[in-house]
């Protein structure tokens, strides 16, 4: 039997079989790997006198082995109480399974839990990545590693002593921007836009008083001024990276590697551009004399360098908290409670579950090769060799639902209404799109608050995640039931967000930010200074080897790069719902993405940096990377 062969297979069945209710199916096994991938059966339905009528059983699962697949109708939800609790029986059947299936695992004390997958191998066959993405996965990774090769050979053969030595390795698959990012990186503004529209959108804040770590000299008495003019008229800013705080830094090969636990102050312009003012790089701590501060005045060199501690910093925070545990990981918590309490007929598992495509089999990939004993952080990471779970268990202490929904968390960071942030009112629009269509689909199910709180499948769900997966979240207000469909909506809402929007765009500025290795250094290898005097020996030794350097550009750009399989934003071809209703809502989502994709690309054309991480067409309809 041939790989890859799509087949249509027709049955015809003569004698009445009465109201259908389920169908099973089953295929012969003979070989060892002779899994078949069934999409949905559909039975016509031909009656005396009447129209045809089509009845439809969705699937999307694979047929292994010997086993039995049986697959209830598509509306059985909504008769879930009628023909003698069949589907209620069935729906309890499935779950039993399910649940031996996905089982949680404590992968390390502190993180959210994970699915019991020792390699991806031990994965389900209906979460594993399929022969095309798997191969591609595999494939660039080689490619990748080959690339380094040669590189380091190339720069071996030269100088490795100024910044402009980084371009002997800025060669191969490389982004538009990446190539503005080597341009421009030293620009002030541009740092700045970073907080904003860069690949970590997330830390940010307006100001509401100065911050108590930030220690000014008596000599600095104007900038203190300054500070306080912008902090009343309401546009003063700040980066606070101090969750790196007592963070041990890693050992590289013997050599110490070194971290920061920097605050940053901005100051926004009319025009909308975002200037740092002052860079405090360490806490304050007791007994030692207070930390400098970096200024826009120093010179340059040591400017330079202060601002290469807070990128160092800033990929730090961008990768473990926003990226791997505000999207993968939450996601997996999302995948494995959706697996293990709502049956396949659940509307809200029809609705989530194109969302998790994959997520489960690139998290066991991350947990082995990535932030594993000797994975990618331990080889050349400064967070690396134990102080990246510590980072991943400060930021999961203090994860919170408000954080996770765009309209609280900008709000809470004081983004609302900034017209140059870009990633801001991009994720409030898209937020509204999704919130649209999961009301819409909600809706269709739930007649009314009542039918919500009776729903004990939804409630076990919402307990599920909150309780077990996230640890406790209940406490940092995730929901531990739903009283409302307006709560419902608003938490699938996040779920849904998180597993697209959120996760492109976060995801995605891997890519452009961070192949440009002194932008976003991957580790220090020096400590962050504590005067003045920095000469360019100092950034060249503080910065990675050419080895880290190629590494990171490798990893960001197998990350961060376009998809071949991608399916986006509200395009996946499952059709898991079965009816009118749900179509309608449906094209209306896609209506409403293909708007605002227009009016993204019309804004970009006006752009001196075009924004386009949260473009719909460029939005993954799951974190599969
Ligand atoms: C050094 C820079 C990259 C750091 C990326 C950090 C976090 C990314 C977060 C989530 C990524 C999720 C999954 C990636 C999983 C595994 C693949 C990565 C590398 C594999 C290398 C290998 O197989 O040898
Ligand atoms: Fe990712």
């Amino acid at each position: 039997m041939g790989r890859y062969r799509m087949e249509d297979f027709e049955v015809d069945v003569s004698e009445d079989l009465g109201p259908l209710l389920f169908v099973k199916l089953r295929k012969t096994h003979l070989l060892l790997k002779d899994a078949w991938f069934c999409n949905h059966i559909t039975v016509w339905v031909f009656q005396q006198s009447m129209e045809e009528k089509e009845v439809v059983f969705p699937c999307y699962r694979w047929v292994q082995g010997d086993g039995i697949i049986c697959l209830p109708e598509a509306t059985a939800w909504m008769m879930r109480n009628e023909v003698q609790g069949l589907f209620q029986k069935h729906g309890e059947e499935e779950l039993e399974e399910r649940r031996t299936l996905y089982r949680w695992a404590t992968w390390k004390e502190g993180l959210p839990l994970s699915v019991a997958a020792a390699s991806e191998k031990d994965l389900p066959l209906d979460v594993r990545f399929h022969e095309g993405k798997k191969i591609d996965f595999e494939g660039t990774l080689a490619a990748g590693m080959m690339d380094i090769a040669l590189k380091r050979l190339y720069t071996l053969l030269s100088s490795w002593n100024s910044l402009e030595d980084f371009d002997q390795i800025f060669w191969g698959s490389k982004s538009a921007l990446a190539k503005r990012v080597r341009q421009s990186w030293k620009e002030d503004d541009f740092f700045g836009y970073q907080f904003l529209n860069g690949v970590n959108p997330t830390l940010l804040r307006r100001s509401t008083s100065l911050p108590t770590r930030l220690v000014i000299p008596p000599e600095l008495e104007g900038l203190q001024a300054q500070l306080e003019r912008k902090l009343q008229e309401g546009c003063l800013f700040e980066a606070d990276f101090s969750l790196l705080d007592g963070i041990q830094a890693n050992v590289i090969q013997g050599e110490r590697q070194h971290l920061a636990a920097p605050l940053v102050m901005l100051k926004m312009e009319p025009d909308g551009k975002l200037l740092p003012m002052a860079i405090q790089l360490q806490p304050p701590c007791s007994g030692s004399p207070d930390p400098p501060l970096f200024l826009p005045s120093d010179p340059s060199l040591t400017w330079l360098l202060a601002k290469a501690w807070v990128r160092n910093s800033d990929f730090q925070l961008h990768e473990l908290q926003a990226h791997l545990l505000k999207t993968h990981l939450v996601a997996e918590v999302f995948a494995v409670a959706t697996m293990r309490c709502l049956p396949g007929m659940h509307p809200i598992f029809k609705l989530l579950i194109p969302h998790l495509r994959y997520t489960l089999e690139i998290n066991t990939r991350a947990r082995t090769k990535l932030i594993s004993d000797g994975g990618i952080f331990d080889q050349v990471v400064n967070t690396g060799g134990g102080g990246h779970l510590d980072v991943l268990r400060k930021a999961t202490a203090c994860l919170t639902y408000r954080s996770l929904c765009p309209p609280d968390d900008l709000a809470d960071r004081g983004l609302l209404g900034i017209p140059s942030a870009l990633y801001a009112h991009d994720a409030l629009r898209l937020w509204d799109i999704i919130s649209r269509y999961v009301q819409g689909t909600v809706h269709l199910y739930y007649s009314e608050d009542e039918v919500v709180q009776s729903d004990p499948e939804v409630q076990a769900w919402c307990q599920e995640i909150t309780e077990i997966g996230l640890c406790g979240a209940q406490e940092r207000g995730f929901p531990v039931s739903f009283q409302s469909r307006a709560e419902l909506c608003h938490f699938v809402t996040m779920c849904i967000f998180t597993c697209t929007a959120q996760h492109s765009g976060i995801n995605q500025g891997q890519l452009d930010w961070y192949a440009w290795v002194p932008n976003a250094p991957c580790t220090m290898r020096k400590p962050p200074p504590t005067t003045k005097d920095v000469t360019l020996e100092m950034v060249m030794a503080t910065l990675p080897n050419v080895h880290q350097a190629c590494l990171q550009m490798t990893i960001a750009w197998h990350l961060g790069r376009f998809q071949p399989d991608m399916v986006p934003l509200g395009h996946h071809k499952e059709e898991y719902f079965s009816g009118p209703g749900y179509k309608a809502v449906l094209k209306r989502f896609q209506e409403d993405l293909n708007t605002l994709e227009r009016e993204i690309v019309a804004r970009n054309e006006g752009l001196d940096l075009p924004y386009y991480y949260l473009q719909p067409s460029r939005i993954e309809n799951s974190i599969t990377i």
